[in-house]
């Protein structure tokens, strides 16, 4: 099965595009570049900043600068963009006191924005607000309970809140990524708050990561955590941690996968979601983990928003984000 682009170009025009700049490459170097400053993780540099996007970038006239930290911001540049994916308190401080001094460069993207979906008890908050519910189906988030301390509340907790087993339980930053999936709300005492216990969802085993590059969708499977039936959630109690699922290498694009599994949700449905949630939670730059209920044609559960995730895995990246940036400085202009 392929990969689908939603509301973007088709992988024709992009070969015709390539094409076309090799010819013109030289064009570049006489107009003006587009500079984009960029403060990223030495990871983030290795997975994104490809040599074929830097290469792509240039031709289309937009240059990538490293941001050094050991100096101030306003001394670098000048830039017309700012990307960038770093943690910390100075960091953000840095970043807003820039994005006010320089109202004309855009920053990719606000701090107080990221910080928002860095805390999962608020993360998918917008995407429950909108209650998206249309003719292609309709989109919720997994009943969920905050625990700020205290584990050996969490038994009475999750009774009050009537919260069904088997659940999620994930650390409150989204940062961190230490999974555990609880049999009984018992061996739930064993982990350490802050958390949120989240309701499992069985979902054929299949997961939909939905890309945003400001106006660009792109959605690929992955695989993910295997349905639990009834017999073993009452045979198998306990609380057990699981590694990272659903990462590049459990791509399941080319699987052979029953249709009612497989089949992508429908591309009006995740262009609305995309459009209302890029506009709720002030972000160009995310993805959602999207599960469709198993049993159900067109149920469907975001349980995770990442920022700025890896771009590097989403085919044809380095021409939607060149796109994209270009389209950002047109804006402006
Ligand atoms: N409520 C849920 N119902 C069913 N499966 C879930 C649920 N929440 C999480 N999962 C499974 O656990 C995996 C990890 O959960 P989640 O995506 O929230 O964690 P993460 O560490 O933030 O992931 P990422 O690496 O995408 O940032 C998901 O990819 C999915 O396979
Ligand atoms: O590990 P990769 O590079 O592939 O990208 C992952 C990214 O890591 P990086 O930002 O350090 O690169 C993660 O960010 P943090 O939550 O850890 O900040 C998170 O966004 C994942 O969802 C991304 O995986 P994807 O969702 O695209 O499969
Ligand atoms: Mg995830
Ligand atoms: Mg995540």
């Amino acid at each position: 099965m392929r990969d689908e682009i939603v509301g973007y170009k088709e992988e024709e025009d992009y070969k015709k595009e390539e094409e076309r700049e090799m010819v013109g490459g030289g064009l570049a170097e006489s107009k003006k570049f587009v500079v984009v400053g960029y403060a990223l993780t030495s990871k983030k540099v290795k997975s994104f900043l490809q040599p074929k996007l830097e290469g792509l970038a240039r031709s289309k006239g937009i240059l990538f600068v490293a941001i050094d930290q050991s100096k101030p911001l306003s001394d670098q540049g000048p830039f017309d963009i700012v990307l960038h994916k770093l943690s910390g308190s100075k960091w953000r401080r840095i970043l807003e006191e820039y994005r006010l001094t320089h109202p004309d460069v855009t920053v990719l993207d606000p701090p107080e924005a990221i910080q928002h979906i860095y805390n999962r008890q608020y993360m998918l908050e917008d995407v429950a607000d909108l209650n998206l519910s249309d003719t292609y189906g309709e989109v919720g988030v997994p009943r969920q309970l905050v625990i700020e301390k205290d584990s050996s509340s969490i038994p009475d907790a999750v009774g009050k809140a009537d919260l069904r087993l088997p659940i999620v339980a994930k650390p409150l930053a989204a940062k961190s990524h230490e999974l555990s999936l609880a049999y009984d709300k018992f061996s739930l005492q064993m982990l350490e708050p802050p958390l949120v216990l989240q309701e499992f969802i069985n979902h054929g085993g299949i997961l939909f990561k939905v890309y945003i590059v400001g106006e660009a969708v792109k959605v690929v499977r992955r695989f993910s955590l295997p349905d639990i039936s009834k017999r073993e959630l009452s045979t198998n109690p306990g609380v057990f941690r699981f590694p990272r699922v659903s990462c590049a290498a459990a791509s399941a694009d080319e699987a052979d996968l029953d249709p009612c599994v497989g089949e992508l949700p429908p591309r009006p449905l995740l262009e609305k979601l995309a459009k209302e949630l890029r506009r709720r939670l002030g972000l160009h730059l995310f993805n959602l983990d999207i599960i469709r209920e198993l049993g159900t044609k067109d149920r469907y559960y975001v349980i995770d928003i990442n920022y700025f995730p890896g771009y590097g895995k989403m085919p044809e990246y380095e021409h939607i984000f060149t796109d994209f940036l270009l389209s950002l400085v047109k804006q402006k202009q």
